[in-house]
């Protein structure tokens, strides 16, 4: 932990706090996000979810203020106490990977076809830190060794569509906690991935955030996924919270209709995780 995040820490115990927070794309009627208020407690997994346009990836861009020019924001966004938008564009820049990192959906789309993952994976690193290219190189096949990969060195030698969709986003994923960051946001991490892949990239997002002190955003329209591995859940709908809480406690009693229709959408499987036997361990 650096001793500058350290000395802002504020006594909540949130790591992030938004605040009011309204945006409204150029020229829509209506805001897309209205008035959200929640914080995220360092090291804890929330979870945001809602149907398809609810404002999920709005709320991501904003965070990372990330939106497009024009957009009309307000409220607050706080991160270690510091207001994001009292900073400019360079300070923020340079908190956007190291404290507050984000993950896409898609690792394909996030990479160069034409590049060797090791090139961009070093690009990545280099933002943030100072060593040479071959120190930066040797880091990053240790962070692919950390999240399963057999033999990184030859892994960084090839193109993103040489590996698999699971090899990359956990790759992309051990290269976002590489910084430590406060938070990690992770936009639907594992809904381009086989179900196997999924798994995989969930257990490292597991151990790594865990390894890292990062707190997890995790933004997803899958409620199975949150049941086992978000702390708490925010449940958007047209750009509200509809509701919130401990994930067991709104998923055990939901206060919107719309949690209650994510919740009948889980597909309960015997001996699934879902199955309450199953979730005894937690
Ligand atoms: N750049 C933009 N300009 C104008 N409207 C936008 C823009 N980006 C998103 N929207 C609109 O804002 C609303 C919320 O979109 P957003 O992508 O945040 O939802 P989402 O919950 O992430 O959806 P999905 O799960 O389908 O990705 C949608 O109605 C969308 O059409």
């Amino acid at each position: 932990m650096d001793s500058a995040g350290a000395a802002q820490r504020d006594a909540t115990g949130a790591t992030l706090t938004v605040t009011g927070l309204t945006v409204r794309y150029p020229g829509a009627e209506a805001p897309v996000l209205h008035d959200l208020s929640f914080s995220l407690a360092r090291g804890a997994r929330l979870a945001v979810v809602g149907g398809s346009g609810t404002g999920k990836s709005t709320l991501a861009l904003a965070l990372l203020g990330l939106l497009p020019d024009g957009a009309e924001v307000s409220g607050t966004v706080e991160l270690e106490g510091t207001v994001l938008s009292d900073l400019s564009r360079s300070q923020l820049a340079r908190r956007r990977g190291a404290e507050l990192s984000l993950v896409y959906q898609n690792p394909q789309a996030a990479l160069d076809p034409r590049r060797r993952l090791g090139r961009q994976l070093v690009s990545l690193l280099r933002v943030h830190r100072r060593e040479s290219g071959r120190q930066l190189r040797e880091e990053c096949a240790r962070l692919l060794g950390t999240v399963g990969f057999q033999d990184p060195g030859t892994a960084l030698g090839k193109y993103p569509h040489e590996l698999s969709g699971g090899m990359l986003q956990r790759a992309m994923i051990a290269v976002a906690v590489a910084s430590r960051p406060r938070v990690l946001l992770a936009d639907e991490p594992t809904t381009a991935l086989d179900v196997t892949n999924q798994e995989a990239v969930l257990r490292v997002l597991e151990h790594e955030t865990a390894v890292s002190g990062s707190a997890l955003m995790l933004i997803t329209h899958n409620l199975a996924l949150v049941r086992n591995f978000c702390d708490e859940v925010i449940v958007l709908d047209r750009g509200r919270i509809v509701d919130s809480g401990a994930t067991r406690a709104v998923l055990d009693a939901p206060s919107s209709p719309v949690t209650e229709r994510l919740i009948e959408a889980i597909p309960v499987l015997p001996g699934s995780p879902s199955d309450s036997e199953g979730e005894g361990a937690r």
